[in-house]
């Protein structure tokens, strides 16, 4: 089944009447108000960018193990084309909603455009925990998700990609599942695939390398030194687990880690390499050996570190916690891990935000090279891909820079800024209005 501008995304709120707790959408669209104060940008722009041109919602059969069948419901958000097909990750996870993914697909926008891809954004997912499912449940799922959404999605339409609860296997599944309906092998209607199927070399370590590069360059601009930069890192999947090892490496000190079973602090720096991310190993952080361990591992946040990075789900810094942050900075790993309310509370006490839609956007950077690759039928290297994802970084983060020099502005209100400039410019030359 297929909605339109779906009643359920109309907009709720206000930037004047900030309630919690928020549901991603809110504080997308909070946040979308807030930055384009700052614009000269037509309001009919905005008001179109608060809603998704389509919401596909899907039922997802599947046949258990045990011969009974379960019906799931899964989305594919489709926010704004106007720079290029539709891009984002697919996301496995019992708290997946339309009105999630919506307020995902709307940061899949802004980040495509942050970075300069010619993409859009879109964002999905089936609500399920893949924990509680085998591997070949895992398969048939994601093979029933894929014929689905075959309609909708394509290397030229719109392009998934993992995101929580999925990985270069479940992509590897759906390329598989459309190719054969398809009668062709299309590499390019997924990133995110193994390299052996036409992956890129590094985009799964991606994401976690960005939130390291702006980490870096957060701290030189904030004069911290990076040696012995004390980092804590809340989530240790395929985001915090490879920005918490890239920092360890570059001599920082990941002081605290955590997962859902809790978080561990060492104030001389965790082996971060010893410890298994979600993927080789889930929820295995608390089983670590460490100084210290904290049952709450939401404890993490509160910590007194030079950086803090979420990097796991949304909504984590919110009006309960914001005051007892005690980071100087806060790099956002997870998408939407802070509220509007909370950031409002943060900018007030100085904490600087680097936001998400910059931060993280290293993962559908290297998925847009992965993309080069599958049209190119071309491979580049590792250090090319990583080489080629540097630069952007850099050029990014300098972009945003600019704007908070010359504005006075957040880093978050900056990143938007570049990136509606961006958006509207396409909007306008593009002529969309009847
Ligand atoms: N993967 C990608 O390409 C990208 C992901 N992101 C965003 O980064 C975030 C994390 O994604 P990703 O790393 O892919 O996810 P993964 O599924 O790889 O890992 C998620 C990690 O977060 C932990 N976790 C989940 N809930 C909590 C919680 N309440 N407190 C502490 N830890 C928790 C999980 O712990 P446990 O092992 O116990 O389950 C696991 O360690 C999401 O917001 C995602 O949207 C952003 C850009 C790209
Ligand atoms: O690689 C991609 O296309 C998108 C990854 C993603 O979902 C994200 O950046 O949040």
């Amino acid at each position: 089944m297929s909605t339109g501008t779906a009643d359920t995304t109309e907009t709720k709120a206000s930037e004047s009447e900030p309630e919690e707790p928020e549901s991603a959408l809110e504080t997308a669209r909070r946040q979308l108000e807030h930055a384009a104060a700052h614009l000269d940008v037509d309001p009919g722009v905005i008001e179109r960018l608060k809603h998704p041109t389509t919401v596909h919602r899907v039922a997802v059969p599947l046949k258990r193990d045990d011969g009974s069948v379960k019906v799931y419901t899964g989305y594919r958000a489709q926010h704004d084309d106007v720079r290029g097909p539709y891009k984002g990750g697919l996301r496995y996870h019992p708290h997946v909603s339309e009105e999630e993914c919506v307020g995902l697909s709307m940061w899949m926008t802004w980040k495509c455009a942050v970075m300069d891809l010619p993409f859009g954004g879109g964002k999905g997912g089936v609500v399920v925990d893949p924990k509680q499912l085998s591997d070949g449940e895992k398969e048939r799922l994601t093979r029933r998700f894929a014929e689905e959404l075959r309609k909708f999605v394509g290397p030229k339409k719109d392009i998934p990609a993992p995101d929580m609860g999925t990985d270069s296997q479940t992509m590897a599944w759906f390329m598989d599942a459309y190719s054969m309906q398809e009668g062709e092998t299309i590499p390019g209607v997924v990133t995110g695939k193994p390299p052996v199927v036409g992956g890129s070399e590094g985009r799964q370590e991606a994401p976690g390398r960005s939130v390291a590069i702006i980490t870096r360059e957060a701290a030189d601009y904030y004069d911290l030194e990076l040696d012995g930069l004390t980092v804590a890192v809340q989530g240790y999947g395929s985001v915090g687990a490879n920005a918490a090892r890239l920092l360890d490496d570059w001599g920082a000190d990941v002081v605290a880690v955590s997962d859902t079973g809790g978080a561990i602090y060492d104030p001389e720096g965790l082996d971060t390499h010893a410890i298994p991310s979600f993927a080789e190993e889930p929820n295995a952080v608390t089983k670590q050996d460490a100084p210290e361990t904290l049952e709450d591992g939401s404890d993490i946040l509160e910590l007194d570190v030079d950086v803090l990075i979420p990097a796991a789900v949304g909504n984590v810094i919110s009006t309960e916690n914001a005051a007892d942050v005690r980071a100087d900075i806060v790099v956002e790993g997870a998408n939407g891990p802070t509220t509007f309310a909370a950031d409002a509370i943060l900018d007030e006490r100085d904490v600087e935000v680097i936001p998400d839609i910059l931060a993280n956007a290293g993962g559908v950077t290297v998925s847009y090279f992965e993309w080069l690759q599958d049209i190119n039928r071309r491979t580049w290297s590792l250090e090319e891909v990583n080489e080629e994802l540097e630069s952007e970084m850099l050029s990014a983060w300098n972009d945003v820079r600019a704007e908070v020099e010359a504005r006075d502005v957040t880093w978050r209100d900056a990143a938007y800024i570049v990136a509606l400039s961006r958006i509207a410019e396409a909007k306008s030359v593009r002529g969309l209005w009847p």
